[in-house]
């Protein structure tokens, strides 16, 4: 272990001292823990980190390296990552580097040596707050103070940071586009996973992506089959521009929303979305599919979530009615919701992710089957 200290500081003062993982210096963010028992790289890669500390409540770390085909994005958008020990070596026919050694090539500031559970437990009680991670600075006072008046996720609109610059098209191995397909598919770039570009070629489209403030005139001129749109890091209710392309699509093509993208179009049918206490992050959390009760195990990362209309499951929008379709079972959370009149739905949770079970799967076929009919 990397015996350069580091500390850990939140906002209502808790502090953790343990030793310096990846780069050395100092960050501050939304501290949120995962309970995946693997798949550091997924979630290290996953752009709808972008504003966050991950602490991962699993306490051995890195032990099969990084490798170069399970990446979610070309970039790390997370602000610092906590482990409770980060494995010394790696062993895996795929890895090509270490875990440490890949978050100081990346510039990623982290803590290990730390009890993560009582991290954990601090913020399962008491909510999540900001945190700052310094190897430089040691004066506890100062930190609380700046952890203290960082901006926290709420009111930021974060996927102008993450969404691409330029469209483009997911290309096969040989890298060209999968343009003979059955299927022509935009997914709105918010900080689009891989996987959900992975899982649509593989499932027989063609992918062409787009900035999140491509105007849904654009998008249609380009004549899709069918709308995705994407995960996404930070507060749905201030991304108004996808909010008004979704408001412009909807009933002009099938729309299929994850996670981000899923309270993007709540937002756009008039339903509102407000912060979870401590959110859900992980890849077993139990979702029951209320037209056939069946449950999923699914994967998960998300703050926010859509609130449960007050007049019940059944909400009243101009485009006519929206039902709300799957529900958390450890808090009762919405979890997905499908319009009556126009071919849109959406999940809150990760049907691209597989963090063992392929539960979800089947919603990738449903958008098929909808661009189909
Ligand atoms: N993974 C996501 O798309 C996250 C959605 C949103 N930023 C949230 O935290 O709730």
């Amino acid at each position: 272990m990397n015996e350069k200290k580091a500390i850990l500081v939140l906002e209502d003062g808790t502090c953790f001292n343990g030793c310096s993982l990846g780069a050395a210096g100092e960050t501050i963010g939304e501290l949120v823990f995962n309970t995946s028992m693997m798949g550091y790289q997924e979630i290290l890669t996953d752009p709808s980190y972008a504003g966050q500390i991950v602490a991962l409540t699993y306490p051995l770390i890195g032990n099969y390296g990084i490798n170069e085909e399970d990446v979610e994005s070309y970039k790390l958008f997370l602000e610092g990552f906590i482990v409770k020990e980060c494995s010394p070596f790696s062993s895996n026919w795929r890895s090509k580097i270490d875990l440490s050694e890949f978050l100081v090539k990346k510039g990623i500031v982290g803590i290990q040596g730390i009890d993560t559970r009582a991290l954990t437990c601090q913020i399962r009680d008491f909510g999540s707050q900001q945190g700052i991670i310094s190897t430089i600075d040691f004066d506890r006072t100062r930190l609380q103070e700046k952890a203290k008046s960082a901006p926290g996720l709420t009111g930021r609109d974060l996927v102008a940071k993450v969404t691409c610059e330029k469209p483009y098209d997911w290309v096969n191995k040989k890298g060209t586009p999968h343009l003979s397909r059955k299927y022509k598919v935009i997914v709105y770039d918010c900080g689009v996973k891989y996987s959900i570009l992975r899982k649509l070629a593989h499932a027989g489209c063609s992918v062409h992506v787009v900035p999140a403030k491509t105007s849904f005139e654009t998008v249609l001129e380009m004549n899709p089959d069918g709308i995705v749109l994407s995960n996404g890091p930070g507060d749905p209710s201030v991304v108004s521009y996808m909010i008004e392309n979704i408001k412009g699509l909807l009933g002009k093509r099938p729309i299929f929303g994850i996670c981000l993208g899923h309270q993007l179009l709540a937002l756009a049918l008039g339903l509102k979305t407000s912060k979870l206490k401590f959110g859900h992050h992980g890849g077993n959390q139990p979702v029951m599919d209320l037209s056939t009760k069946k449950v999923e195990i699914t994967a998960q990362n998300h703050c926010f979530a859509v609130e449960i209309p007050s007049q019940g499951m059944l909400h009243k929008s101009t485009y006519g009615d929206v039902e709300i379709t799957h529900l958390n079972l450890n808090d009762k959370s919405v979890e997905g919701l499908k319009c009556h009149s126009v071919p849109a739905f959406s999940v809150q949770y990760h049907p691209e992710a597989s963090p063992g079970p392929h539960d979800a799967d089947y919603l990738f076929d449903r958008f098929l089957q909808t661009m189909k009919s």
